[in-house]
């Protein structure tokens, strides 16, 4: 196996006062798609920005290439940001530059590649994501699944060695869902970089990936092959592939009575 490219190691992670993340390890080698899933405020977003570098872990390490995000200085980090591809589901494009511009954009801001240089590498991620004829459009000409992609090519566009997903299916009609679904493997494997997709779409991430974390109540709780997950009999794993509502996960984040959220006492209405 080569070397992880992200590894956590007992990685515990709290908002204040309330642990988000309390014991969570797991590894990504070099050629993986994984996912994560996880009910709603598991803290698979927060697992992701940990990565990013955005958050730093209370405890337990996250470690990117080798290195320990912890201690990286804020130079490192940047340095380190360049290396990794970002989308996520509300990472919308720059309105007001075309297509060219916003794949262009990261070229621009991040290097110093000569302008010709940065023209064929656009057109060639364009050309990965099947958008070299659109181009010269504004974004508000495109449709939800074409903006999708040019912000997919957008955040290849510096190469990463890791790229990270946020949701990336929600709010596509079904051909643009599994035209993503192709392209985040595709990339993947033409970049020889790791994935990792935090999604609720079960089906689709499962004929895409290579390995499944299930995150629940701060831990890695199940994980396997999309095989073993089809075969699974974990209940919390049943209750994700089946798309039961009822299961372990609850529907409801806990909460106190109507009353108190409506600042009435004890339900008294007077
Ligand atoms: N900046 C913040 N400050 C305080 N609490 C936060 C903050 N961001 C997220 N949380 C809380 O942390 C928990 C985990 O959030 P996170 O976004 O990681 O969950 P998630 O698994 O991605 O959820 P979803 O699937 O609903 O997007 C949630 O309960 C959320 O309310």
């Amino acid at each position: 196996m080569p070397n992880p490219v992200v590894r956590f190691d007992g990685v515990r992670f709290a908002y204040g006062e309330t642990d988000i993340l309390r014991d969570v390890s797991l590894s990504v080698v070099p050629g993986q798609v994984v996912a994560i899933m996880g009910g709603s405020g598991s803290g698979k977003t927060t697992l992701l920005r940990l990565i990013g570098g955005q958050l730093r872990a209370n405890a337990g390490r996250v470690e990117v290439d080798g290195e320990d995000m912890a201690t990286l200085s804020e130079s490192a980090l940047y340095e380190r940001r360049k290396k990794l591809g970002m989308l996520f589901q509300f990472g919308a494009l720059f309105t007001d530059l075309s297509v060219f511009d916003n794949v262009a954009f990261p070229l621009r801001e991040r290097t110093d590649l000569p302008e010709s240089m940065v023209r064929d590498l656009v057109l060639m991620k364009l050309q990965a994501v099947g958008l070299r004829g659109a181009a010269k459009l504004m974004p508000a000409e495109l449709s939800g699944g074409m903006a999708r992609r040019v912000a997919l090519a957008r955040a290849i566009a510096l190469d990463p060695r890791v790229m990270l997903y946020d949701e990336p299916f929600t709010g596509l009609d079904p051909i643009s869902l599994s035209t993503i679904g192709s392209l985040i493997r595709e990339l993947n494997d033409a970049l020889g970089a790791a994935s990792i997709v935090v999604t609720h779409d079960v089906a689709e991430s499962l004929a895409i990936v290579d390995y499944v974390y299930f995150l629940a109540e701060g831990r890695v709780i199940a994980e396997g092959t999309p095989d073993s997950v089809r075969e699974s009999a974990h209940p919390f794993v049943r209750q994700f592939v089946g798309g039961e509502k009822d299961g372990p996960l609850p529907f409801h984040k806990p909460a106190g009575p109507y009353a108190t959220d409506l600042g009435l006492e004890d339900g008294r209405h007077d």
